[in-house]
């Protein structure tokens, strides 16, 4: 069968939306700068033999002008343009790789350039030989080398000028087993044998996560790469389409087990590290950002962002910042249909990463929303790429978003944040992403003394505690003025002591009390 049908008929939506996107890409393409001016770059892996088929399938359609699915890849057997085919050959590739590579060009009847150069002389040859204006890439987030690239991406400073073209670059590895499976083409026999992503024969191994004889791979739906043991030549492994978490593609890699490094200091600041960091210099601190016109405008309170804090400070952190942000202050992306899209844009701008989609997230909304599910392009499902952990609890219905350390908390009521907070903070402790503190003391002291009496004592305090925390406001300013009375001079003081130690908030309490004379203060309860 061909590919449009295939596709058409696999029943997989989110292959369907995927597989559409790509071949607007490459319908765009082949506009831009007809097909005597592209050329592909295969290496006879995964990901370019997806591209090879979508290629096949969008230069039947460019060339015939007939509408899919009436235009087959037979009718483009019959239209003028081979698909000019790069690959980089290399004496440590797997020979299967290097075979299923040959043969396939053959099978395509691809005009097949080999290249005996590395990358970037083989293009500079190439750019004088027979100049190309774009080149189709199989690259896909998650790549190395897919940072920072987008559907389109100039080469980089230092290249030959080409456009580098990735139709596929928002594929997942679980879609790219979809297409290969429903169109059912054939692809490196490697794959049958557990290798998942293929490099040389010097940095390839098959995936241990599928791994028949080793126990400890029988749920591959968890656990890293790190840390895995090799494999022994003698085990057997599954095949590749069976490994159910993508995030393991590239655990066969063996860069991945020699990458377990000391973080410096530096470095755990610059990857948000709060364990790390907290753990050296003692500070537990954090910052809420709220999103929300509606509280700017004056017409609800920001309520959870005050219900965070408190939560916060219950675990003997301290906030150090609470923002209220407009909705529509990050303007990159969040075009999506919730607001908490714009969020994330911003998280990910902030990182310097990208909003990728994430077929995890898009499950998790899937089963939540059912059919209804807002989420239909996977606009809802877009994370920031590379930074992002969803954090699963079983009382919670969509999961919290960590982003290195910023935690995307979704609830809209105070009963739902209250919930997540709970999950979030025992996900916390199992995962052991941040530490819940020694939790705060305080005490309250009400008073109608005026400011003036009370200022020099309180400074001689403050600098007498210096682990405490000592304040002073005047009691519901608001109210006075609701009442319609002057409320600069009216509402009594309070003075908040707060502290680790209760002892010491006690302690300095009494101290102040014992300045005045009796019953000049009163204590709060509290909360
Ligand atoms: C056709 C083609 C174009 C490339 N263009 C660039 C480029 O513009 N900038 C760059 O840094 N690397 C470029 N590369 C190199 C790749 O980003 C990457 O280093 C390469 O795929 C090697 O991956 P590996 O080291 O995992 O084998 C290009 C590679 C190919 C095949
Ligand atoms: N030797 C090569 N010759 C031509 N193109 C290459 C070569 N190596 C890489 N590429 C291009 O870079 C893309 C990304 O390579 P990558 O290794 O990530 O994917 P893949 O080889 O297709 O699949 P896998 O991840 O399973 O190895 C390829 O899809 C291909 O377009
Ligand atoms: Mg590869």
């Amino acid at each position: 069968m061909d590919i449009w049908n295939s596709v058409a008929e696999c029943g997989d939506k989110r292959l369907q939306a995927k597989f559409k996107l790509s071949m607007n890409v490459i319908d765009r393409t082949l506009s831009l700068y007809g097909c005597e001016e592209v050329a592909f770059s295969f290496n006879g892996g995964k990901d370019s033999t997806v591209l090879l088929h979508l290629l096949r399938a969008g230069y039947a359609v460019a060339e015939s002008q007939i509408a899919p699915p009436a235009c087959t890849e037979d009718v483009r057997s019959r239209t003028q343009h081979r698909i000019r085919t790069i690959y980089f050959e290399s004496p440590d590739v797997f020979p299967e790789i290097d075979s299923f590579t040959l043969d396939t060009a053959k099978a395509y009847d691809l005009e097949l350039e080999l290249i005996r150069l590395d990358f970037k002389s083989g293009l500079v040859e190439l750019q004088k030989k027979r100049p190309m204006k774009a080149v189709f890439l199989g690259t896909r987030i998650g790549d190395p080398n897919a940072v920072g690239q987008e559907q389109f991406s100039p080469s980089s400073a230092g290249w030959p000028a080409f456009m580098r073209v990735n139709p596929i670059l928002d594929w997942s590895y679980r879609d790219v087993w979809a297409f290969l499976l429903a169109c059912e083409v054939p692809y490196c026999s490697l794959y049958d044998q557990g290798y998942t992503s293929i490099g040389s024969i010097h940095d390839t191994l098959p995936n241990a996560a599928l791994c028949i004889s080793d126990s400890s791979s029988d749920d591959n739906s968890a656990g890293t790469a790190e840390g895995k043991k090799l494999p022994a030549p003698d085990r057997k492994f599954r095949p590749a389409y069976l490994l159910r978490d993508g995030r393991l593609e590239r655990a066969g890699r063996l860069k991945n087990f020699a990458s377990v490094k000391v973080k410096s200091r530096d470095s755990l600041r610059e990857n948000g590290d709060i364990n790390g960091l907290n753990g050296m210099n003692g500070l537990f601190a954090a910052a809420i950002l709220v999103v929300g016109d509606e509280i700017l405008r004056g017409d609800v309170d920001d309520i959870l962002g005050m219900h965070l804090s408190k939560e916060l400070y219950s675990i003997g952190w301290t906030v150090t910042r609470r923002a209220v942000l407009p909705n529509d202050v990050i303007m990159t992306g969040g075009v999506g249909t919730m607001h908490c899209d714009v969020t994330l844009a911003g998280v990910a701008k902030a990182f310097g990463a990208r909003l990728a989609p994430d077929e995890e997230l898009e499950e998790d909304l899937r089963q939540h929303y059912g059919e209804n599910c807002p989420g239909d392009e996977n606009k809802m499902a877009r994370l920031p790429e590379g930074i992002t952990e969803l954090l699963h609890h079983k009382d919670a219905a969509v999961p919290v978003i960590k982003c290195r350390n910023v935690y995307v908390l979704s609830g809209v009521t105070t009963s739902e944040l209250a919930l997540q907070w709970r999950c979030l903070l025992e996900s916390a402790k199992e995962k052991d992403l941040f530490h819940v503190q020694q939790p705060f003391t305080s005490i309250r002291l009400r008073t109608s003394l005026p400011e003036v009496e009370l200022a020099g004592p309180l400074a001689r305090f403050d600098s007498e505690f210096p682990d405490l925390t000592i304040g002073c406001y005047r009691e519901s300013c608001q109210f006075q003025a609701i009442k319609g009375g002057d409320s600069r001079n009216q509402g009594q003081l309070i003075i908040s002591v707060v502290g680790k130690e209760p002892s010491r908030v006690n302690s300095a309490a009494k101290t102040l009390a014992n300045a005045f004379p009796e019953g000049v203060f009163s204590e709060m309860s509290k909360g």
